[in-house]
């Protein structure tokens, strides 16, 4: 059995990837944001304050008749972006991408952060991290795929996020077509929650790879690729524009710069992002200064392969070896 899901950017930035997902019977669909970064799924719904919820799709378990309350189970997270939300549990049928799981936890927000009910656009995320980063008490609960791998044709999923059209999130198969490139393979470190990996190396506009190696994570949920300070200089010292801005809080630079790419190796092949990919977006409608996808992870303590990543690849999420693979695309 397999799963196809197509998703899409929520705004001209491509700043996170909505994924639309059936929960209960009869189904309510909601748009979430599928999330390797976090092992939680958590939605807006008829728990959720009223003027929080106002522009949001909503779950209503009372109105799924196979909806079941977790008793005495809650929940709560904080993200890197510092929003958060906390809640209750039911469980109830989840369905996405035609795959379905009878009993999957579906966490009932009761609080959501301004971050959060500004963001009308989703309505929770779904987690795809490991299970060990569920934040439910007294008991953890699975992710859905945790829960639907051992039904899946093979254990894994992978992404296919693209700039400004529809991508997709299949689960027990590889699409070999989505990828131009072989699929680099290399072990994923689950123990934190997150799908961590490392590069062996990494080069600006086309050069050879070096050999300064690069630990971080593959995140569905980040918008950006953020990198050391050392390899974003060595990147943005061959932008002749580039400068740092503290009211954007990020490197910036003329619209009208060609950017380089920036290449990193994995699993014995080399991933090229594109330099039009590292030009995110002008910093504010019609200004000719952009944001650049790539900036420092220095005050955040671990590197993040986040969307700008992994938009110019196929990316194979392999639970069941404990791998992950890149293809270029
Ligand atoms: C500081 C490093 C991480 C920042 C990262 N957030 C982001 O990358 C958010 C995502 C977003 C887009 C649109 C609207 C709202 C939020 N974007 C963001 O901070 N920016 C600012 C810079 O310009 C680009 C957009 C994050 O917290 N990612 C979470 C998941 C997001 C949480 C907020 C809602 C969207 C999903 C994560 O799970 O991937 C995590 F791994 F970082 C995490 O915190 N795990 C526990």
């Amino acid at each position: 059995q397999t799963g196809s899901a197509n998703t899409n950017p929520s705004d001209s930035a491509d700043d996170e990837y909505i994924t639309n997902v059936s929960i209960g019977t009869p189904a309510q669909v909601l748009p979430l944001d599928f999330d390797t970064g976090s092992s939680d799924l958590w939605v807006f719904s008829s728990e959720t304050p009223k003027s929080s919820a106002s522009g949001h799709v909503t779950y209503s378990p009372s109105k799924s008749s196979t909806a079941k309350k977790l008793s005495g189970a809650s929940w709560s997270i904080t993200y890197g972006d510092h929003s958060s939300s906390s809640g209750d549990v039911y469980t109830d049928k989840v369905t996405v991408g035609g795959f379905s799981v009878s009993s999957q936890a579906v966490e009932s927000a009761t609080k959501v952060s301004t971050q959060f009910v500004q963001d009308t656009v989703i309505s929770g995320l779904l987690g795809l991290g490991f299970d060990v980063g569920n934040t439910v008490k007294p008991r953890a609960q699975k992710t859905w795929f945790s829960n639907a791998a051992n039904s899946l044709a093979q254990p894994l999923f992978t992404a296919d996020l693209k700039h400004q059209q529809t991508g997709s999130y299949n689960f027990g198969f590889i699409d070999t077509t989505l990828a131009k490139g072989p699929i680099g393979y290399t072990p994923a470190d689950g123990s934190e929650g997150y799908w961590g990996f490392t590069a062996t190396g990494y080069s600006v506009g086309g050069a050879k790879l070096n050999r300064n190696s690069i630990t971080g994570i593959a995140d569905t949920g980040t918008t950006l690729l953020l990198l050391d300070d050392d390899v974003v200089n060595a990147y943005y010292n061959n932008v002749e524009s580039a400068q740092y801005d503290d009211s954007q809080q990020g490197v910036v630079f003329d619209c009208s710069e060609d950017l380089p790419s920036f290449s990193f190796g994995v699993g014995g092949t080399t991933i090229t992002i594109p330099g039009s990919l590292i030009n995110l977006t002008p910093v504010s409608d019609g200004s000719s200064t952009c944001f650049g996808g790539l900036q420092s992870s220095a005050d955040i303590g671990i590197n993040i392969f986040g969307d700008v990543a992994l938009k110019a690849a196929l990316v194979v999420f392999d639970l069941g070896n404990e791998r992950l693979g890149w293809a270029q695309k």
